[in-house]
C-alpha cells in the first residue's frame, strides 16, 4: 500500500492506493468520528464489494443505500434517496457517509455529505479507475442538471480515500479506456515525462497490470493533491485539471447523461483543446498526431459527435464554470505538461477547432 497526502490544514487527508485495502478495518476506523455510517454503493457495485466493506464495519451501526446506477440518475432526485435513508434510519450529525463506486457515486454522496444537516463527514471507496486516479480526490462534489454538468455541487473534502486497486479487475474495458483519459490529462497538463511514459504503457494499462496501474494512479492522485493543496476552491491554478472539460461537458450534455462517457467526451475534448493550442502558435503541430495516437491506443473515441455543430458547442459552452462576465476561458497548453487559462484566443481559432474535430 502506498499513502499520499492531500494537505488541506485541518481539512488533510490520507489517499490509500493498493490492490486489496477492502475489508481492512484499520484503513477506516480511524476516519469515522461517530457510532453511525451510511454506506451508499449502486445496483452493479452493491453484488461485487457491499459485503465486504461492511464486514470491516462491525463496531459501527451500518445503514446502506443501493442506488441505481449511470449518469443519467446523478440528481438532485437521486440524493434525494440518501437523505430518506439517512432520515428513516435516524443518522445525526456525527454520522459518515461512504461512497462505495465511481465517479457518479463518489459526486453523489459527497454532496449529500456536504448538505446532510449542513454538513457531515465522507470517506471516498473508488472503484473505477476514473474515480482512482481523479474524482475521489479533491472535495468537487455535486449533481448534473439538464442544462450542464455539474451544475450544483459544493466543495466537501472527505476524510479519507481508500482506492482498492484489485476493484479494477471486475471493470469493463470502455470504463478502463474512460479512466485513461483523465490519466492522459495529468501527463498533457503538468508532466511531459508522465506523457511520454503513457505512451509506452498505455496498453499495460488495459491489460489490468497491477504495477503499471499502480503507478498511473499514483502520479495522478499526487499531481491532483498537489493543485488541490495550493488552490481548494478552484480561484485559479485548479482550473487546469478541467483541460478538455469544457468541450467534453458540452458532449455529455448534448448527447444525454451516460451516452458518451466522461472519459470518452474529455478525450475529444483534449483533442480540441491541443488543436487550438496548436492553431494559437503555443503547441508543436505534430503533438496533434500523438495525442490522437494516444488516444486511439487506449480506445478512446478521437472525433466528436456527428450530430453537434460548432453552434451547439458554443451554446452548451456558454455555460461553463469557468466563464467570468460573458467572456468563455478555456485550458489550453504552452508545451506538453504547462496549462493555462486563457480567454487570449480568437473566436475563428475556436470555430475551425470546432470543425476539424
Ligand atoms: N469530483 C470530481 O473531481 C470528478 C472528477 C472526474 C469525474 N467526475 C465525475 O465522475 C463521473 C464519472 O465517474 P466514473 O467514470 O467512475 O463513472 P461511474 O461512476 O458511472 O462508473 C462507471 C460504471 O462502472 C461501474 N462500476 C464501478 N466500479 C466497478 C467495478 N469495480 N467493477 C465493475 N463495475 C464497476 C458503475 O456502476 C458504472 O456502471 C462523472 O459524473 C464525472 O462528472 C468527478
Ligand atoms: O477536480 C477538479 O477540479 C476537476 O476539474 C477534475 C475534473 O476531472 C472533473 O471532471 C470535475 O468534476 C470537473 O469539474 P467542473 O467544475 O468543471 O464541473
Ligand atoms: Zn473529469
Amino acid at each position: 500500500m502506498q499513502t499520499l497526502q492531500v494537505a488541506l490544514g485541518e481539512r488533510s487527508y490520507p489517499i490509500h492506493i493498493g490492490p486489496g485495502l477492502l475489508g481492512q478495518p484499520d484503513l477506516l476506523s480511524p476516519y469515522i468520528r461517530g457510532r453511525q455510517v451510511m454506506l451508499v454503493t449502486n445496483e452493479t457495485v452493491a453484488p461485487l464489494y457491499l459485503n465486504k466493506v461492511k464486514a470491516s464495519l462491525s463496531a459501527f451501526q451500518v445503514d446502506t443505500a443501493v442506488l441505481p446506477d449511470g449518469e443519467s440518475y446523478k440528481t438532485l432526485d437521486t440524493v434525494n434517496l440518501i437523505f430518506d435513508q439517512l432520515l428513516e434510519k435516524r443518522h445525526n450529525r456525527t454520522t459518515t457517509l461512504i461512497a462505495l463506486g465511481g465517479g457518479v457515486i463518489g459526486d453523489m454522496v459527497g454532496f449529500a455529505a456536504a448538505t446532510y444537516q449542513r454538513g457531515v463527514d465522507f470517506i471516498q471507496i473508488p472503484t473505477t479507475l476514473l474515480s482512482q486516479v481523479d474524482s475521489s480526490v479533491g472535495g468537487k462534489t455535486g449533481v448534473n442538471h439538464a442544462l450542464g454538468k455539474n451544475m450544483i455541487g459544493a466543495f466537501h473534502q472527505p476524510r479519507c480515500v481508500l482506492a482498492d486497486t484489485a476493484t479494477l479487475k471486475t471493470l469493463p474495458l470502455r470504463e478502463l479506456s474512460a479512466g485513461i483519459a483523465e490519466v492522459i490529462k495529468y501527463g498533457l497538463i503538468c508532466d511531459q515525462s508522465f506523457y511520454a511514459w503513457l505512451q509506452m504503457h498505455t496498453k499495460d494499462l488495459l491489460a489490468c497490470d497491477d504495477t503499471a496501474l499502480g503507478y498511473a494512479i499514483k502520479r495522478s492522485c499526487l499531481a491532483k493533491a498537489e493543485v488541490v493543496a495550493e488552490d481548494e476552491r478552484e480561484g485559479g491554478i485548479r482550473a487546469i485539471l478541467n483541460l478538455g472539460h469544457t468541450f467534453g461537458h458540452a458532449i455529455e450534455t448534448h448527447e444525454g447523461y451516460g451516452n458518451w462517457l466522461h472519459g470518452e467526451a474529455v478525450a475529444v475534448g483534449m483533442l480540441m483543446a491541443v488543436d487550438l493550442s496548436i492553431r494559437l502558435g503555443w503547441l508543436e503541430a505534430q503533438e496533434l498526431e500523438v495525442l490522437r495516437r494516444l488516444l486511439v491506443q487506449a480506445k478512446l473515441p478521437v472525433v466528436s459527435p456527428s450530430d453537434m455543430t460548432p453552434d451547439d458547442f458554443l451554446k452548451h459552452m456558454a455555460v461553463d464554470k469557468k466563464v467570468v462576465d460573458g467572456t468563455l476561458r478555456l485550458v489550453l497548453l504552452d508545451a506538453i505538461g504547462k496549462a493555462k487559462v486563457t480567454s487570449d484566443f480568437h473566436h475563428d481559432a475556436l470555430i475551425a477547432t470546432l470543425k476539424s474535430i
